[in-house]
């Protein structure tokens, strides 16, 4: 999967909910929150490719952080419509996600490395270093933090262009009430990847719009 251009994510841990291009772009399977992911990516025959996640607890998923995890994630590697995986940088620099990385890379398979933040939003040197590494193991290096003021929101798009601006692709997004906005007007400093979930009852994290709201939103805001 390319990530040149702004790609909008329809989150989702069922793969049989039917989701067209009409608004989205790409489904993210959450395989931590799926019953018999294996199984629902071999039945998979929707139209939108597919990026992975397997989503550990202490990054905001229900996976248990057990080798098992990434074995799942290596084995999504594998069916043809999967087109991306994400990898938390924290796996990447416990060593073990390097391996599913590799995997991913000799299957043509495009990997984003992501870092979340349920507490607050780091500093801006820190948001910048947290991209930076990455982005030297990723197609796209991705960033959600939690915002509880709009300076902190500030910071997240200031560090989204500059990051931007060296020519890394990047995925940023502030979760929570106070930031969400971000999800529709980061992608102007440059976000490459939004969320939304498919079912708006369902949200994949705090803050999201649903699908159509987002499309729109991003929609109305370009610039052109
Ligand atoms: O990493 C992300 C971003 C996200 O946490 C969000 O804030 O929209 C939603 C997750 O499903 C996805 O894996």
């Amino acid at each position: 999967m390319e990530f040149d251009s702004f790609v909008l994510a329809a989150a989702t841990d069922d793969l049989s909910q039917s989701v067209t291009g009409e608004y989205a772009d790409a489904v993210e399977f959450r395989i931590d929150l799926a019953d018999e992911p294996l199984e629902q990516l071999s039945e998979y025959d929707g139209g939108l490719p597919i990026i992975a996640t397997n989503r550990v607890e202490w990054e905001g998923g229900e996976a248990s952080d057990t080798p098992d995890r990434l074995e799942a994630l290596r084995t999504a590697t594998e069916h043809p419509r999967v087109e991306a995986i994400d990898v938390e940088l924290s796996a990447v620099a416990a060593g073990d996600g390097l391996a599913v990385i590799e995997d991913a890379r000799d299957r043509d398979v495009s990997v984003i490395v992501s870092t979340h933040d349920f507490e607050e939003t780091p500093s801006g040197p820190e948001m910048q270093r947290l991209l930076s590494r990455a982005g030297e193991y990723g197609d796209v290096g991705k960033l959600a933090v939690t915002a509880s003021t709009l300076d902190d929101v500030l910071q997240l798009l200031a560090v989204t262009r500059a990051r931007t601006q060296t020519g890394q692709q990047v995925a940023t997004m502030a979760m929570g009430a106070v930031g969400r906005h971000s999800r529709a007007v980061a992608p102007l400093y440059g976000s490459r990847i939004g969320y939304a979930p498919v079912d708006p009852d369902h949200a994949t994290a705090p803050g999201q719009y649903d699908l159509e709201t987002l499309r729109r939103l991003i929609e109305q805001l370009k610039a052109e």
